[in-house]
């Protein structure tokens, strides 16, 4: 397939509620998206970097910089270009897999789109629809917690996610099981502590938690191994698996017992499933992690979803979670469930006044 260009474009998707982590508060996506055009057909993709490198050492503007000048130009020159080459045409370009994830994705769905198969078929989905698991920001009080839980679970979320940090930890999670008996759930520390706060997490294994993810730094393997020799909670990593490799070592070491994936995370779907097959003959449960995309990020997000080792709801909330108004048809809870797109590619596109209205900047890079 030759690519004939892409056009990179920015997309501005204010948040239904602000959404606060560990690491700040977002109430806008400034979202980075992709469009391989080829004389066969177009394909999109998604960048899941934040404007901030907060959550990861990505961030929006430099995705643009390196995709302008370091990952779009080898991929152009290719006279014949396979999705499955494109991860060996960037690695001379250390890191980004964020920036290197959204070209991979938007040459697979075009590739696909080419076939008429769709993403699910391409990746080895075994389901129709997936179990959808919701996360939930800090909250100023507990109170106000309880009642944005309740929410969800009228709605039918199947799995609930807390986000804690040091001083919001075991009291909203006591709250929320004292409150709602014995629902799914588990928490989310986006890195926020430290070895030194094990007897703190500890007391959270009184609350039959599926996991805690992330609870230590990125590149703190050997401390997650040593943290989960101290819990009964399973370790689940996010931030610090940054490729097959690292959840290779990850595993060896003992430090995650559960992977969350995030295939902007790690470079790319195709990663994705390299690090499914990987948990899978190690019998690592995984299941899939969300970014706030769009109906675009969140189709291919449910469609990897739909592989027979992500045992565990995902993070693949309705589009309602986070938006207003979609830039694709939106995705809807059906009894707890997202559909997973069947159509060819991605199975949606983004609805063309929608996209106009939201895009702040177009640029493109090609012949
Ligand atoms: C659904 C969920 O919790 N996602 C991330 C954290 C996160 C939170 C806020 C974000 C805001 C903008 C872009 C990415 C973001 C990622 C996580 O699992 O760790
Ligand atoms: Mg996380």
């Amino acid at each position: 397939m030759k690519l004939t260009g892409f056009e990179l474009r920015r997309v501005s998707m204010p948040l239904v509620a602000p959404f606060r982590t560990s690491f700040g508060v977002e109430t806008e996506r400034d979202i980075l998206v992709a469009r391989a055009v080829t004389p066969e057909a177009e394909g999109w993709g998604e960048c899941v970097a934040m404007r901030e490198p907060l959550y990861s050492p990505e961030y929006v503007d430099g995705a643009v910089d390196v995709i302008r000048r370091f990952l779009a130009p080898p991929l152009l020159d290719a006279a014949d270009l396979h999705p499955q080459a494109v991860a060996g045409r960037l690695e001379p370009v250390k890191g980004h897999q964020m920036a290197k994830a959204a070209l991979e994705m938007a040459v697979l769905d075009a590739w696909l789109r080419a076939r008429g198969e769709s993403f699910g078929t391409h990746l080895g989905a075994v389901h129709d629809r997936v179990p959808a698991g919701v996360s939930v920001g800090i909250m100023d009080t507990v109170e106000q917690l309880l009642d944005v839980v309740e929410g969800y679970l009228d709605e039918g979320y199947l799995r609930i996610k807390l986000k804690i940090r040091p001083g919001w930890d075991v009291a909203p999670v006591r709250a929320v099981r004292e409150r709602f008996g014995d629902v799914l759930l588990q928490v989310d520390a986006n890195a926020a502590y430290t070895l030194a706060d094990a007897r703190t997490l500890a007391r959270l294994d009184g609350f039959d938690l599926l996991l805690i993810e992330q609870p230590l730094g990125e590149d703190d393997l050997r401390q997650h191994a040593e943290l989960a020799s101290l819990l009964r909670t399973p370790v689940c990593l996010d931030e610090s698996i940054i490729s097959a490799k690292a959840a290779a070592d990850a595993i060896a070491l003992g430090a995650a017992r559960v992977i969350n994936i995030k295939p902007g995370r790690v470079g790319g779907y195709l990663e994705a499933r390299r690090i499914h097959d990987l948990c899978r003959a190690h019998g690592v449960s995984v299941w899939c992690g969300g970014m706030l995309e769009t109906g675009l990020g969140r189709a291919a997000n449910v469609a990897l979803a739909a592989l027979p080792g992500f045992v565990l709801p995902g993070d693949t909330s309705a589009s309602g979670r986070y938006y207003d108004e979609d830039i694709t048809p939106p995705f809807v809870l059906e009894n707890g469930y997202v559909r997973v797109p069947d159509g060819p590619g991605l199975g949606v596109e983004p609805i063309p006044d929608v996209l106009r209205e939201r895009t702040t900047a177009t640029e493109w890079l090609g012949s």
